[in-house]
This record gives C-alpha cells, structure tokens and sequence, in this order.
C-alpha cells in the first residue's frame, strides 16, 4: 500500500488550478484522489471527470468539483492505475472493470500519467489477464469468438454472478499466450462483434509513475 501511496500522491503533483483533469479508479489512483481532495480544499481550483461510479462517489465526498464530457470535451490530464505496463508504457487496465469509461477519459486527455506499485511491471503482455468488456446478448458467441482469435476467457463473477460493469455490460478476463504485437491484438478485439472495449491501453500512457521501496521511480515512453 505505501509504494501505491507514494505513487498516487506523486502524480498529484502534476495538478495544477484552472486544469480539467481526469480521475482514475482502483487502489492506487485511490491515493492521487485524496490528494487531490486534500488540495482542492486548500485552494486548488479545478474540475474532474471521474472514470468510474466508484471514483464520482468518492471526488464528491472529498468535495472535488464535477464536470461531464458535454461541457467539457477535452481535459488537460488523467491520472489513472494499471493492472499491467511494459518497457514502452503498453498497459492492461480493468482490473476493476471500469476500462471502457477510464478509455474514453483518456481518449480526451491531453496527457495520462499511470500510477502503480512495482509489482505492475512486465516486459511483455503474454500470458497476462486482459480483460475485455462485452454486451450481455449472446456473450457466449463473443467469447468463441475471442476463442479464435487465440485466447482463453472466464466470465468475471461477483458472489456467484456475472459482473455487471458500471455500463451494464460483462468482462471476459482472457488470456493470449503469446502478446507479440498487443496493438494488433487490441484491433482485433476491438475488431470482434460483442466486444465493446478491451482493457489493453496502447500509445496511450507518456508517463508512468512507479512507487519502489526506494520511492518513485518515473517512466517515460521511448522517445518522449
Ligand atoms: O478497472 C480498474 C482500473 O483499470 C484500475 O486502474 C486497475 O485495475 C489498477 O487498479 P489498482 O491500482 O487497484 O491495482
């Protein structure tokens, strides 16, 4: 937790008054919202997007103002976790199941900074759990589908029930043995009638900020 600690608050830092910033949702990003909430009450001027249910509940608990896509069609920066990165800041996100409204903030950032703990880093995706967010309707087609495309799939379960994401929707957790080219394989995903998102975030993420026994550690794509 204190390594997810260091990081999410470090990322906070890169927020300044009169920014539109995106809030990511999961344990880690947890740490840059209570931060945020922290400066917002000392002064910090700012309006949010949230990328989860979970995440809205929280910003406005800590009295985070809100806006929506409507009235604010870009934002300036998104700070979000990851289940996944790798040497060129390729990520897996929802973990949680909210990877189809994380992507679409993101989508609207100019800048996404990832927060994780050490134990997030890969040097490749093979052999990872991805998940992929599909409609209900004949889930069972999508997932052979996704079959054929060369990976295993488990529909996610909450107490004994299919997982309903905060867009009414399943995940199918899958897993591809061999990742060699994970922009292709988000295309197919994307590709694949039923899927609506997969979790793989590809050229998305400029910066990475890696919370290590030693403190942070700060990651940048190849060649930003
Ligand atoms: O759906 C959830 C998100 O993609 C999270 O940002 C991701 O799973 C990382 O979460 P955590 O920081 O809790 O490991």
């Amino acid at each position: 937790m204190e390594k997810k600690r260091i990081a999410g608050e470090e990322a906070a830092k890169r927020i300044q008054s009169g920014m539109r910033v995106g809030l990511g949702t999961g344990s880690t990003a947890y740490y840059t919202i209570v931060e945020v909430g922290k400066r917002v009450r000392e002064g910090l001027d700012i309006v949010a997007i949230p990328t989860s249910r979970e995440t809205e509940r929280l910003a406005r608990e800590l009295g985070i103002p809100l806006t929506d896509f409507r009235s604010c069609p870009r934002l300036d920066l998104t700070i979000d976790g990851a289940d996944a990165v790798t040497p060129d800041l390729q990520l897996i996100k929802g973990g949680g199941g909210a990877l189809l409204r994380e992507k679409l903030v993101a989508s609207i950032s100019d800048e996404l900074i990832i927060v994780v703990d050490d134990s997030k880093l890969y040097d490749s995706l093979s052999g990872l759990a991805i998940p992929v967010e599909v409609v209900p309707f004949a889930w069972e087609t999508t997932a052979t589908r996704i079959e054929q495309l060369g990976g295993r799939w488990k529909l996610r379960e909450r107490n004994g029930e299919a997982f309903i994401t905060d867009n009414h929707n399943f995940i199918l957790d899958t897993v591809f043995d061999e990742v060699a080219d994970p922009a292709d394989l988000a295309r197919r995903l994307k590709l694949t009638t039923g899927v609506v998102d997969s979790g793989l975030f590809i050229d998305m993420a400029r910066e990475v900020a890696v919370g290590t026994a030693a403190g942070v550690e700060w990651r940048k794509k190849p060649g930003v």
